[in-house]
């Protein structure tokens, strides 16, 4: 059941308004200016207008969805730490105690955190609706959810966009709290792709050496039991995926679906963003990656979606704080299209030519 409203839902995504997003280029080639001087905030401005339909979109309201989720796979040892933090984390997004919440103060952006699957419920937090399940099975055990678990995590992904939307947000960043995660990410990044798990696995919050041998053993041996399949995204996050990857692919077709732009967080992000896209290709026309994270396959990721990060900054520490550093660059580069006098104003002539 929930798999028709599902597929009806995707049947609904549209690609963004590309005469929009031409007209703001234009406009951005009439500003006084060297052409093409802002570089990629050019480009990211004119697309978010495409999506937002408008010449002079807004980014005044800008949220980070949050989702939190517990992973079975943390039992074989591939995390530097308990699956206890999670919670506690989760808890801290409440109180601003964690360094999204600290980067989003300065950011003008609201943190919106969500338990999709902790292990134990969160005072303040937890909610019914949002709540899939209390983590996931070990993959190297069992599958790590069913199939209907990823379709509902994947509808709560795209209500929680819907309901955003209609709050007035008019950008979304992603970001995710869950112990273990960037071994769920691997593994679904290793399905999605075929590469091996020896080069799509990285020591993640800062696992050991010998940790990091562990973590490939298990994505190897975890994959060749659950065994795939590599064209059926909902079969690989539900065999090797996790409650917030799910989510998250969810918040990317939600974005799609509802016209918002999404911001890409680093490593784990961008594998949701990949399931999304396999799901429904007209999605990456919404999707802006905000940096490239030290995790080593992050880079294979962006390039198998097509996307480039505009900053480098070795950060691997997920929450969404990667994408959290883009907001006040495409709030400078808003300012520059809004506020610049144009070529006519300032009344240049010998511009006009080069910028027809
Ligand atoms: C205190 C703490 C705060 C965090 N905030 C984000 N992560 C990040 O690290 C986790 C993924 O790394 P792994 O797969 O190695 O467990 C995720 O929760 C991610 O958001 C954190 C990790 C820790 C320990
Ligand atoms: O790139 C990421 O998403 C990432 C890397 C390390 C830890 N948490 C998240």
């Amino acid at each position: 059941m929930p798999e028709t409203i599902w597929e009806n839902e995707i049947k609904q995504i549209r690609l963004p308004d590309e005469e929009v997003r031409k007209a703001s280029l234009t406009r951005w080639n009439h500003l006084a200016k060297p052409l093409h001087g802002m570089g990629a905030l050019e480009t990211m401005l004119a697309r978010i207008a495409g999506i937002q339909g408008r010449l002079h979109p807004s980014l005044q309201k800008k949220g980070i969805v949050v989702l939190c989720a517990d992973n079975g796979i943390v039992k074989e040892g591939v995390s530097q730490t308990g699956a206890e933090v999670t919670a506690v984390v989760a808890g801290n997004f409440l109180t601003g105690q964690t360094s999204v919440c600290k980067m989003a103060k300065v950011a003008g952006a609201d943190i919106l955190p969500y338990d999709i699957g902790i292990l134990t419920d969160v005072e303040g937090l937890t909610k019914a609706e949002y709540k899939i399940s209390c983590g996931t099975k070990d993959f190297l055990e069992e599958p790590a959810m069913t199939r209907e678990e990823v379709v509902r995590a994947i509808l709560t992904g795209m209500k929680i966009v819907k309901e955003r939307k209609a709050q007035g947000y008019e950008i979304l960043a992603t970001g995710e709290m869950g112990i273990g995660n960037t071994t769920t990410s691997s593994a679904v990044a290793c399905a999605l792709t075929g590469e091996a798990a020896g080069v799509m696995t990285g020591r993640g919050a800062g696992l050991s050496d010998e940790g990091l041998i562990r973590k490939k053993e298990v994505i190897t041996e975890g994959l060749a039991r659950r065994n795939p399949d590599p064209s059926d995204p909902v079969d690989i996050l539900a065999k090797v995926g996790g409650l917030d990857i799910a989510g998250l692919t969810g918040v990317f077709l939600g974005c799609a679906r509802y016209q918002v732009p999404a911001v890409l967080d680093g490593f784990i992000s961008s594998v949701a963003a990949l399931a999304a896209v396999r799901i429904e290709p007209k999605v990456k026309e919404y999707l802006f990656a905000s940096h490239r994270s030290k995790e080593p396959a992050h880079n294979r990721i962006l390039e198998e979606l097509g996307l480039e990060a505009v900053l480098d900054l070795g950060m691997a520490l997920g929450e969404g704080t990667g994408a959290c550093a883009l907001f006040p660059l495409l709030d400078m580069a808003m300012t520059v299209y809004e506020e610049m006098s144009s070529f006519d104003d300032i009344q240049v002539e010998q511009y006009k030519e080069y910028t027809s």
